[in-house]
């Protein structure tokens, strides 16, 4: 996708192939799109590789300097579905256009590439996850720091932030670029980890002060200081690469990128990618998008929703302004009733992503006529919000108030029902423009004209079969059967003969069919003009286009957020300053769901108690008591009141919170050649490195992944450690009961359990957490229940009162919690190299003495220590 300085001669060529080679040469990395007529071809190696990718033909025509040239195509009306399934794999596709007159050119018809479709820089519709944006995200690494700059090119906003190398899989994860723009020289290693869609470019264009200068130009500012990015050097140096791209791709300057966020790790809850996959925020573990956690959240009515939505998810603010205020309007909301906001979003138009194709000129006439509608019941919307309730919503009524001249455009403008495509005309209105009524009445006149020929010509030739017709080919013809041909006038000359057939032309029929055909032309081209002229004023409006999206997209979200709460019986959040974690009758919402749908019994509702005087709860209990379930559900619900969702609680009171860290059983990672174990120890040793007195963590039976002692005395450590350095709130779930005396020795610590009570050999689980330590496991019980063979419980059974009645009589008196020894700085033991060593005075040995007395010391060395 580079530009080559010297461009090779292909004079040897055909002259259609030395085009192509040319612009080839100029987009070596993209799958080169090359529009003939109705097709675009692909050739050569493009073509083997398009063979392969898309399953379409490959075949060979002609030759070029001596080769035959090999060469696939699609037609033109099936682009985009050949695009979709390219951008998926990940290939980015350079389209290649004829921009020139076929019929004026001399030699081929000129052609230029006119967009580069990439992953993360698509902007058609259809190509487009309805509910998931498209970013394109560039990072760079500069010293210690990483400079990213983001884009989303449908929304035309810009972001920018820095970060250490181990903050970048946070990013990487919350972000979720579609691609992803690497320095080729130095690809950061964490981009190569996250196995993210890679484009290299070269590394002059990650350039700080070229990305500052491209920056103001794009927001149209002197400087970056008013909107606090002017010290990012390293982003700006990311936003170089990202802006020359993204304008490369699409073949014009981005008019509608005005909005630039700076985002710092500082101000957002952290949410690691381990956090994020555990708690199935977005995806389940096994990859699905249900059901997880935005996808019980998300009953939005629009696409827009849905988008803003799973942001608001994935980037919550420490800070509790913002979801202060949603709750304040999902209380307004909930007390006015938001069915009818809900109702008037149903025929709402994505209005983001037309704004965006507005910009880009790629807007298509059924989106117009969307974007219309939508503006039409704008003023219905507006009617359904409570006034003065609350100011967000007031906020976003006002943003509904787009222009309404744009409205009465679009109407005066645009057909009721355009048709899909512009160069199939019947876009624009009648009565919006005379010269195109004049001219479309000429080719509707057509017919009458034809008829009346046609009754003419039968009069004045006595054939009474004789038919006036038309067809692409040969154009207008009067045709005649052979029975009748002698009755023929002479002014008829024969156009064509056909088998039971002569078709002929006459001059007044030849003269109508040049005014017919020419006015049908002249009016596709007068509508493509007129086409082009709306959509310049709407670009003039561009802003309060993209306002009014992002004004919708936030209703939408706040509507649905305000409709779970009332459905599922949410209750808004209290945020204080103390540090503490309140939650009273807390839910899990994803399997209270799974409950409900599967008519599996009710969920049990648990509090969960933590301030500054108990940090920590040890939770012990039977497998498949419901200790998972209740540590995620606690850390739902802190994260759902961060994005300013109400919450599945009776009463909940949160303080500060800066992360939510979670260790939970994980499956091998195979493909990065990681152990169970050693994930494991991975992301406990990241927590332990990451986590402060504000943040959350779940320990789900760490240390399982070695041998019991092992795992044991590890978890014991990293208990420790949480509670005394760390000071995290933190769920400790284990089954180790050892760790049940934590808490006599840990002040903060506490005993919780899940409550199971037995009946015979039979174990029945109550999902009650209580307090205090359970008071024996039950796998032989839960192993029963799945369906073990009755001598294999009966085996483990006695086995195990075996293992209790030696583990009583020897118990061993080990504190797994005693403070760590100091590491010894010197080493005690001694050797005769080291007494050797000290014997020495290196200020009394000349140069070769002392090499000797090395070599003697080696030597020494090898012997005190054998291979
Ligand atoms: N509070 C609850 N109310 C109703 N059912 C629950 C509750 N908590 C958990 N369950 C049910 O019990 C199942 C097991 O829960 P969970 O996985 O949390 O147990 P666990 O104690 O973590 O087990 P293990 O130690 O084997 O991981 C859940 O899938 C759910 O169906």
């Amino acid at each position: 996708m580079n530009a080559s300085p010297a461009v090779p001669d292909f004079s040897a060529h055909t002259p259609v192939m030395a085009q192509y080679l040319r612009i080839k040469h100029q987009h070596p990395d993209d799958l080169v799109f090359f529009r003939m007529g109705d097709f675009y071809e692909v050739f050569f190696d493009d073509a083997r590789k398009a063979n392969a990718l898309l399953d379409i033909t490959l075949t060979t025509r002609g030759q070029s300097a001596g080769e035959p040239v090999v060469m696939a195509g699609v037609p033109v009306h099936a682009l985009e579905s050949y695009l979709a399934k390219l951008i998926k794999l990940g290939e980015a596709v350079a389209i290649a256009e004829q921009v020139g007159d076929v019929a004026t050119a001399k030699g081929p018809v000129e052609r230029k590439v006119v967009r580069v479709v990439t992953p993360g820089t698509v902007t058609d519709t259809e190509l487009l996850a309805d509910k998931q944006d498209s970013i394109l995200l560039a990072v760079v690494h500069q010293g210690k720091t990483l400079g990213l700059a983001w884009l989303s090119l449908t929304q035309g906003q810009l972001g920018l932030a820095e970060c250490s190398e181990r903050e970048l899989p946070s990013w990487l994860a919350r972000l979720s670029p579609a691609e992803v723009l690497v320095d080729r020289e130095r690809q950061p290693a964490g981009v190569l980890a996250a196995r993210l869609p890679i484009t290299n470019r070269p590394g002059w264009q990650f350039d700080s002060a070229l990305g500052a200068r491209k920056l103001c130009e794009q927001l149209g500012v002197a400087s970056l200081q008013g909107l606090n990015a002017q010290e990012l050097k390293s982003a700006h140096a990311a936003a170089a690469a990202l802006l020359s791209y993204a304008e490369h791709t699409q073949g014009r300057a981005l008019a509608h990128v005005k909005t630039l966020q700076v985002q710092r790790s500082s101000d957002l809850l952290d949410l690691p990618p381990a956090t994020q996959r555990n708690l199935e925020l977005t995806v389940t573990l096994r990859g699905e998008t249900a059901p997880t956690l935005l996808s019980v959240l998300d009953s939005c009515r629009t696409g827009m929703g849905s988008r803003a939505l799973r942001h608001w998810l994935l980037h919550p603010r420490r800070d509790r302004a913002e979801a202060t205020a949603r709750h304040e309007a999902i209380a307004a909301l909930l007390a006015h009733g938001g069915e009818a906001l809900r109702d008037g979003l149903r025929h709402v138009s994505d209005v983001e992503r037309i704004a965006a194709r507005v910009a880009l000129r790629q807007v298509r006439p059924r989106e117009l006529a969307g974007l219309r509608a939508t503006l039409q019941i704008l003023p219905q919307l507006q009617a359904t919000l409570p006034r003065g309730a609350c100011v967000l919503l007031d906020q976003l009524a006002a943003g509904l108030l787009a222009s309404p001249h744009l409205e009465e455009l679009l109407s005066r403008a645009i057909a009721e029902e355009p048709a899909v495509l512009l160069r199939d005309g019947g876009v624009i209105a009648s009565g919006f423009d005379a010269e195109l009524d004049e001219l479309r009445a000429i080719s509707q006149n057509c017919d009458t004209f034809l008829l009346d020929l046609e009754t003419r010509e039968r009069a004045r030739t006595g054939i009474a079969n004789l038919r006036v017709q038309f067809n692409k080919v040969h154009g207008f013809y009067i045709e005649v059967t052979q029975g009748q041909v002698d009755k023929v006038p002479m002014d008829y000359q024969r156009r064509q003969t056909l088998k039971n057939a002569e078709r002929y032309i006459t001059p007044e029929l030849k003269a109508f069919e040049d005014k017919a055909l020419s006015a049908q032309e002249r009016s596709l081209a007068r509508e493509k003009l007129l086409y082009e002229a709306v959509v310049d004023q709407l670009i003039e409006d561009l802003q309060a286009l993209t306002q009014l999206g992002r004004s919708l997209a936030s209703l939408d979200a706040l509507a649905a957020l305000a409709e779970r709460a009332g459905t599922l019986n949410w209750c808004r959040p209290e945020f204080v300053p103390q540090p503490c974690i309140d939650i009273t009758a807390g839910r899990h919402p994803v399997v209270e769901m799974r409950l409900r749908e599967t008519g599996a019994g009710e969920f049990m509702a648990n509090d969960c108690r933590l301030d500054a005087r108990t940090r920590m709860q040890v939770i012990t209990g039977p497998n498949m008591g419901g200790k998972s379930t209740f540590m995620r559900q606690v850390a739902l619900i802190s994260l759902l009141a961060a994005i300013g969702s109400y919450v599945p609680a009776g009463a909940c009171r949160l303080g500060p919170m800066d992360a939510i860290h979670t260790r939970i059983g994980a499956a091998d990672d195979l493909a990065n050649a990681q152990s169970t174990f050693m994930l494991e120890m991975t992301e406990a040793a990241a927590i332990l490195h990451g986590a402060t007195e504000q943040s959350l963590v779940l320990m789900d039976e760490i240390g399982r992944g070695t041998s019991t002692f092992d795992g044991l005395a590890l978890a014991g450590a990293i208990a420790s450690h949480l509670h005394d350095k760390c000071r995290a709130f933190t769920l400790f779930a284990t089954h180790y009961f050892e760790l049940t005396e934590f808490p006599s020795k840990h002040s903060q610590a506490v005993n919780m359990h899940v409550a199971a009570a037995e009946s015979g050999d039979d174990i029945v689980f109550l999902h009650e957490i209580q307090a205090g330590p359970a008071s024996r496991s039950y796998g032989v019980q839960v192993a029963r229940l799945a369906g073990m063979p009755a001598s294999l419980v009966r085996q483990a059974r006695a086995t195990l009162e075996a293992l209790e009645a030696k583990a009583s009589a020897s118990e061993a008196q080990i504190d797994l919690f005693a403070a760590p020894p100091e590491p010894q700085l010197v080493a005690e033991a001694t050797s005769p190299a080291l007494d050797a060593l000290h014997d020495l005075d290196p200020d009394a040995l000349s140069p070769r003495e002392a090499l000797d007395a090395l070599y003697k010391l080696k030597a020494m060395a090898k012997i005190s220590r054998p291979a």
